[in-house]
């Protein structure tokens, strides 16, 4: 079974676990470097991203959440924990982990829209996918080779770096659990390598 962190200082930590575990693979909480051991993929929630920050600082991840992105592990970040994937935030001379190739733009879907709904498309998800942003950053530019999977109003939304996964809005507070499906399909099963070689099903 897949193990997949969710990073726990802040913000939408329950509904990620649940959305996990609906897509049957092992949920863990991650609060301390420890819990970081042995896991396939790590999420980094929604909430609010200067808060998550000083907790990652206050709680020591900050350099094991780095040395877990150079393990090339899966992970995702949604909303806030996209922009602390990002490598680049507007306005701020201080990235957070700086990991993904792309700038973001924290709260750039206009003050007095603060959350709504919106049907979205996106590559390699079958049919619209209801989302809800909040409060929500987009992605304003990402380095070459970086694959946009999702463009809402002229916004890149949602958007794949290899291992690294980010979106705008919160995939995890629907029961749509496509999108964490997506993730895990990122995470190589550790059962997948038991397999036997598939040159001892070839016919001669
Ligand atoms: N829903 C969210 O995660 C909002 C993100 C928040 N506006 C931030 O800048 O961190």
């Amino acid at each position: 079974m897949k193990r997949v962190g969710v990073l726990a200082l802040q913000g939408a930590v329950r509904e990620h676990i649940k959305s996990v575990q609906a897509c049957g693979a092992e949920a863990i909480a991650v609060k301390w470097p420890k819990d970081l051991e042995n896991l396939d993929g790590l999420i980094l929630p929604g909430g609010e991203s200067t808060t998550m920050r000083r907790l990652i600082d206050r709680y020591g991840l900050m350099e094991p959440l780095r040395e877990f992105a150079q393990t090339g592990k899966p992970m995702f970040g949604t909303c806030a924990g996209l922009i602390l994937l990002a490598e680049t935030v507007v306005g701020s001379n201080d990235a957070h982990l700086g990991v993904m190739d792309v700038t973001v733009e924290r709260n750039s879907f206009g003050r007095q829209v603060d959350s709504f709904e919106a049907p979205l498309t996106i590559d390699g998800i079958d049919g619209p996918f209801e989302a809800v942003f909040i409060r929500a950053p987009h992605i304003v530019s990402v380095g070459a080779g970086i694959e946009v999977l999702c463009v809402h109003n002229g916004k890149i939304v949602m958007a794949r770096d290899g291992q690294f996964l980010g979106c705008s809005f919160h995939p995890e507070l629907t029961d749509d659990h496509r999108i964490t499906a997506y993730f895990l399909s990122m995470i190589q099963d550790k059962s997948d390598l038991l397999l036997p070689n598939p040159s001892t099903y070839s016919k001669v």
